[in-house]
């Protein structure tokens, strides 16, 4: 129930602020409800069942009715706005998810073709506005129903696909705030200074003067951010820039002079959506490929490399704290035979078993990685000598007790550890450090492995 009170809400609400904008007898300048619906039904599809078309059309038809429209031009104002929607939902729902939050280099251009569409089908019916609120002809209206339908598609779409819930907005914001430096506030400034430029000089080439800024401002910032600002810029543009054309107001060579001025600046804003997408599906690459080349595939602890790499940065920011620095190497015992005895992919799963028993019970702030084959390194970073031990011996007793692949006859494995300290009296590099683990571990091998060694300080 709550679905097509919440599409009537909205419909009901986006048309009457069209029809504020509406001069008496003539068509509304403003029209934002249809691609409201549009928007709302592809980033909601649940909402788009028979009861909430139903709720859009008595949204639009009461919106019309109770702010003194007739009855015939309601109904045929409201068919031409449905179709549109309708067949804009259509196509929308023959593309993937992927396309309905933009998410692909191509979306942008399906959106593109689908606002075309949808502005093309309401044309066919709305084009009756030519004579009846333009006193011109029925080609003249259509054009004019298609150019205003697919100015506000290409305005407004974007941002309801891509806005964040209301949650994730609230994150967003916040970690934007908090990111936020002279050097990333760049472009958008730069932007604010092309449109002024563009808005002091004037002529008909200046509605291109933001294009570059907005580029650098889609390889800069998010899609969000992105699709905010070229709607801003948008908006501004067309609210105070469009330039004059030479013809009389009223004439058909004005009225489609406007449309054409009017449609170039909204089809500006395709090359920096388009770029944004580009550039936030390549850093999600870069991401994913960064995180396969730090973590082991296995486990999903980090690979040698990286776990250097970071126990060195901790160790450099550890001098700084009051306590030591423990690391810790763990090498499951008599592995080989594991395998021999349980086959290859028990081994795998008792590898997996004994990464996430030792993740489960580090600190946050300590470092976990796989070093090779059955060898786990820890770092902790401000701990004592006694701490670091117990933790250890903790860990060593939790991997005893545990049972590996327990559903068909579980077997249990154990693990020798080997810790170094670094504090005031023993400093030394994260090699250094590593490597009198390495010979601890071997001492807890050497005495019958299944124990702790730490080496003396
Ligand atoms: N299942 C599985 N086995 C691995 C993997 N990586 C290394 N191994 C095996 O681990 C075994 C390590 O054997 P060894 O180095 O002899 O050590 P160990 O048998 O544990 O003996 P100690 O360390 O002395 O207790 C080898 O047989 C490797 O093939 C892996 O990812 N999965």
């Amino acid at each position: 129930m709550g679905g097509p009170v919440l599409v009537y809400g909205v419909v009901f609400a986006a048309c009457l602020l069209g029809i504020m904008s509406r001069p008496t007898g003539l068509l509304a300048v403003f029209w934002p409800a249809n691609a409201i619906l549009l928007g709302l039904f592809v980033r909601a599809p649940s909402l788009a069942t028979w009861p909430g078309w139903a709720a859009a059309l008595v949204g639009y038809v009461l919106a019309d009715l109770s702010t003194g429209g007739e009855v015939l031009t309601t109904s045929w104002l409201t068919a031409a706005n449905l179709f549109g929607v309708i067949v804009g939902f259509r196509i929308y729902c023959l593309l993937g998810s992927e396309h309905r939050r933009i998410g692909d280099p191509r979306s942008v251009l399906y959106l593109l073709v689908i606002s075309t569409a949808s502005a093309a089908s309401g044309a066919v019916i709305g084009a009756n506005v030519g004579p009846v609120f333009m006193d011109q002809s029925r080609w003249i209206g259509a054009v004019v129903w298609f150019t205003t339908e697919l100015t506000h598609c290409m305005l407004i779409l974007p941002l309801m696909l891509t806005l964040p819930g209301p949650g994730r907005l609230a994150t967003a914001i916040e970690s934007s705030f908090s990111r936020a430096s002279v050097k990333k506030l760049v472009p958008v400034a730069v932007l604010g200074l092309s449109v002024l430029a563009a808005a002091g000089l004037g002529g008909p080439g200046a509605i291109a003067f933001p294009v570059p800024a907005l580029l650098w401002c889609s390889l800069s910032y998010g899609i969000s951010a992105t699709v905010v600002l070229t709607l801003a810029t948008t908006l501004f543009q067309l609210l105070f820039m469009i330039p004059e054309v030479p013809y009389a107001p009223g004439s058909q060579s004005h009225t489609l002079s406007m449309m054409s001025l009017r449609l170039g600046t909204v089809l500006l804003a395709v090359s920096p959506l388009t770029a944004a997408t580009v550039n936030s599906l390549r850093r999600d690459t870069l991401r994913q490929l960064q995180h396969a080349a730090n973590h082991d595939s296995l486990t999903g602890a980090l690979v040698h490399g990286s776990f250097v790499e970071k126990a060195e940065a901790l160790l450099s920011g550890e001098k700084r704290r009051s306590r030591g620095l423990a690391v810790m190497m763990l090498d499951i015992d008599h592995f080989k035979s594991i395998n021999d005895q349980y086959g290859h992919a028990a081994g795998d799963e008792a590898l997996v078993t004994v990464t996430e028993l030792i993740r489960q019970n580090l600190r946050q702030g300590d470092l976990f990685g796989r070093l090779g084959g059955e060898e786990f390194g820890v770092v902790m970073p401000d701990v004592g000598r006694d701490q670091a031990q117990m933790a250890a011996e903790r860990l060593r007793c939790l991997i005893r007790d545990a049972e590996v692949g327990g559903r068909k006859g579980g077997f249990r494995v154990t693990v020798s550890i080997g810790g170094a300290m670094e504090g005031p009296e023993c400093s030394g590099s994260f090699e250094e450090l590593l490597a009198r683990a390495d010979v601890s571990l071997y001492q807890a091998k050497h005495a019958g492995r299944n124990q702790t060694v730490f080496a003396a300080d």
